[in-house]
This record gives structure tokens, C-alpha cells and sequence, in this order.
């Protein structure tokens, strides 16, 4: 598949290249040149295929020819060695679970499949490729996790200081080897403005490959479109007006859904679930897009101002604002509301939910309000242990920690303080 720039003013380039450049050279994102939607049959005989099946089909086109068929299943069956329930709360409303893999967050799946085709490019260890990455909270450990041990990849993680939850910053600060993290003097924003300007910086470029593994890159992004084939197969038999409410930070999750309908995923409505960081409901709103500071919430991960997808989404509808709104609405909730919902769910459904889900539960509600007829699922993107604090507070409960959160709750941190760019070239030049 051949990608371009949506700044345009790049070559093309193929799927290897977006992967190992992460960004085109006109600092633009990659967007497939073609989607094109998969048999009818695909859908109607979802129930018989396994999730790796689905996926397989599913992304194969986004790959090739540079991912061989064998090398794809392979990966796909390794990235997706753990579940993806959706669990019903009532008739109206059902939540997918993304959070059942090593690190309970719903990165899990883009990290782990990008990991895999990084290693393929780079299986003659001829090209050291330096990765970094921009955090709100749960993308660090996700990448940290999937990539570590991989030969020939260094890893470095970018995250605001005193913005992550503890156990996100134990999951991305304690792994070591070929994982660092730097602590950054700053919100998400400024972490992935620096990530981004590093991409351009011929000192930089001229020394070392440097690539993304934040959703601006396409094998972290694509493979969520995943997620919503795999709700489908779960409901498809008991309801045919399936909408998704998407906790939404960056909007990576939220326009792989979008492309899964471009696939042919039968799905009536998408909702964009947001915390106060509100610039694409103040878009639908007012059709203006107005990025602004990103503000500290409980639902951290979603703390973005500018959210880097927000321009595939756009090209997703050809920049057509009322074919947009027809298909995407969104909505805003305080960090008040996002406790109400989160005891709401724990009272009503005897169900634990992360505050990110809450957001989602509140955007399912209140697109219910006017569509009555709708079968709304929600996004549970990350697991509640790794909100603890909040989490505990407002359900007044205990909630038992997985292993996976467990492992690394003793561990001890370990990252460097940086205050701005300069910090982290100095890092990257090896003058620190
Ligand atoms: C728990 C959680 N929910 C929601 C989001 C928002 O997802 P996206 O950035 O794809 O919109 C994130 C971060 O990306 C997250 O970690
Ligand atoms: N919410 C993310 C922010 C980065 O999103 P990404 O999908 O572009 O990596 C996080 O948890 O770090």
C-alpha cells in the first residue's frame, strides 16, 4: 500500500517507509492511498472467523506487499494473544474491554503489532531505528512493554511530569534495557511538539533513524480498527444499530474506527467522548478547530489540546463538515460528571469502570437521549486499577489489582528530567 502526506508535499511512499520514517518528510501524517472495502461476505460470515483471522483480513491491505502473508498472521496472532469482551450492561448500552493485555490499556494492540513489523524490516539488524514517543499516560508503557528487548530499537519515552497516574509512570519508568524515559517539564502537547520537531532536525536526522510509535505513525494507528470488527462479532446478532463511544485524547482510536467503516463495518454513528479538553465538540459546535493548552483532568490520557488525528479524520470525509457531523458527534464532560458516571455504573451495573470509560458511558447516554434506537458501546480503554486512587475514592471499594499491575508496583522509577527541546537533543546527541 502506498501512503502520502496530508501535508502533500511529500513523495508517496510505501508502507516500510511510513513505518520507519513515522512521519513524512514535509512533517506531514501518512494516510493510505486507497481503502478499500472488504467483501460483503467478510461481514456476513464474521461468526466463523477468530479475532486473528478478522484482523488478518482486515489489515492486509494497509501491509502489503512489503509484510509477506506468513509474516502478517504471525504477527497478528502474537499481538492479539489476549481477549476483547464486550460486556452488557443493559439493552441500550455495552462496554469492549481493551484492557486485558500486558500492560491494561488499549495500546497495547498498536504497540505490540508495530513492535512486530519494526523487528521484520529490521530482521537483519542492518538499521538501528531510534523510537520515540509522546505520552499522556498510557501509550509510554504500552510501547515501553511491546518493544522491549527488541534488537536493533531504542526506545525513548516522552511524558509530563506530575500528569501520569503512578502505576502509568511505574509501567513506562522501570523497564530498562532498551527503554528510557524522560520526564518533561510540560504537558502532553509539548511532548509530542518535541517528537515532532525532532523528525526535522538534520542534526539529529543526519545521525540517527528516528521513528514514532505514537499513533501519527500508521502500524500503531491502523491496527485499532480492530477493536470495533471485534465488537461487531459479539453483537451483530442481537443489534444492527451499533454506535461507539470512544474516550478520545488524540483521536488515533477513534479514526481507526472511522476507517474500519470505510472497510464496511456496518456502524451507524460515532460518538467522541471528551474531557474538558474540548476542541473537536467546540469544532462540531462551531466548525472552528481552535487547539489550545491541554488541561490536567482525572482522565489524564485524554488530556490533549491538539489532537494529532483530527486532519485524518478530516481527509476521512474529504474536509466535508456536514458529512462529518452527520457522522460524528461529540461531547465534553467535567471531572465531576466523570465521577457521578463512574459510581453511576458501579451502583446501577455493579461495574468498575476507568474514568476514560466513564467519559464514554456519559457520551452513550447522551446520544441515547435522541436516538432511542441505538445499541451504544463504549470504549473501556484502559483497566481502573490504573486510576487506584481515583477509582477507590469515588466507588468507596477496594478493587483487586491484576498481575500485570501488581509486577510493578515495587519497582523503582527511573528517568531523566528534561525542561525542553534542547533536553532532549542533547539526550538523543549522547551530550548528556
Ligand atoms: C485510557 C485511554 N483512553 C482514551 C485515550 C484516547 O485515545 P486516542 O488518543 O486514540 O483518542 C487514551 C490515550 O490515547 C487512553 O490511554
Ligand atoms: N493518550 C495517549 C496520548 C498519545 O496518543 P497516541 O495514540 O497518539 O499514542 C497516551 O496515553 O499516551
Amino acid at each position: 500500500m502506498n501512503y502520502y502526506s496530508l501535508n502533500r508535499k511529500a513523495p508517496d511512499t510505501n508502507f516500510e517507509n511510513a513505518v520507519i520514517k513515522g512521519l513524512a518528510p514535509d512533517r506531514g501524517l501518512y494516510f493510505p492511498r486507497e481503502i478499500k472495502p472488504l467483501p460483503v461476505s467478510f461481514f456476513e460470515d464474521i461468526d466463523s472467523k477468530s479475532y486473528p483471522e478478522i484482523a488478518f483480513e482486515a489489515i492486509k491491505q494497509f501491509v502489503s506487499p512489503e509484510i509477506p502473508e506468513d509474516i502478517l498472521k504471525t504477527i497478528v496472532e502474537e499481538t492479539l494473544s489476549f481477549d476483547f469482551p464486550v460486556v452488557k450492561l443493559d439493552d441500550k448500552i455495552s462496554t469492549l474491554e481493551l484492557f486485558h493485555g500486558p500492560t491494561m490499556a488499549f495500546k497495547d494492540v498498536g504497540a505490540r503489532f508495530m513492535a512486530r513489523c519494526l523487528a521484520y524490516f529490521n530482521k537483519n539488524n542492518t538499521n538501528e531505528v531510534t523510537v520515540l514517543v509522546a505520552t499522556s499516560g498510557d501509550t509510554g508503557g504500552a510501547v515501553a512493554n511491546g518493544f522491549l528487548g527488541v534488537k536493533g530499537v531504542n526506545v525513548v519515552i516522552l511524558y509530563p511530569s506530575g500528569k501520569v497516574s503512578d502505576i502509568q509512570e511505574k509501567q513506562l519508568t522501570t523497564l530498562g534495557q532498551n527503554i528510557t524515559a524522560l520526564e518533561v517539564d510540560g504537558v502532553f502537547d509539548d511532548c509530542q511538539d518535541m517528537v515532532k520537531r525532532a523528525f526535522l532536525d538534520a542534526q539529529l536526522t543526519s545521525k540517527m533513524q528516528l521513528t514514532s510509535a505514537n499513533s501519527i505513525n500508521v502500524a500503531r494507528w491502523l491496527p485499532q480498527l480492530f477493536y470495533f470488527m471485534f465488537a461487531y462479532k459479539q453483537l451483530h446478532n442481537q443489534h444492527d444499530a451499533i454506535v461507539f463511544s470512544i474516550p478520545s485524547g488524540n483521536f488515533g482510536n477513534i479514526c481507526a474506527g472511522m476507517v474500519a467503516q470505510q472497510l464496511g463495518l456496518p456502524v451507524k454513528h460515532f460518538i467522541a467522548s471528551n474531557n474538558a479538553n474540548n476542541v473537536v465538540t467546540e469544532y462540531l459546535e462551531t466548525e472552528h478547530y481552535n487547539p489550545k493548552p491541554s488541561v490536567p483532568t482525572i482522565s489524564n490520557a485524554m488530556d490533549v489540546g491538539n489532537p494529532s488525528n483530527f486532519i485524518r479524520i478530516q481527509e476521512i470525509y474529504n474536509n466535508d463538515f456536514e458529512r462529518l457531523q452527520a457522522n460524528l458527534s461529540s461531547f465534553s464532560y467535567t471531572d465531576d460528571e466523570t465521577k457521578t458516571a463512574l459510581l453511576e455504573i458501579y451502583e446501577r451495573y455493579n461495574y468498575v469502570s476507568d474514568p476514560h470509560g466513564a467519559i464514554g458511558y456519559l457520551g452513550c447516554k447522551d446520544h441515547l437521549k435522541t436516538n432511542p434506537n441505538a445499541h451504544c458501546v463504549f470504549l473501556e480503554t484502559a483497566h481502573p486499577t490504573k486510576f487506584l486512587d481515583v477509582v477507590e475514592d469515588v466507588i468507596k471499594t477496594t478493587v483487586a489489582l491484576p498481575p500485570q499491575i501488581e509486577a510493578v508496583m515495587g519497582k523503582e522509577k527511573v528517568a531523566l528530567q528534561i525542561s525542553d527541546y534542547e533536553g532532549l537533543k542533547a539526550f538523543l546527541l549522547g551530550t548528556i
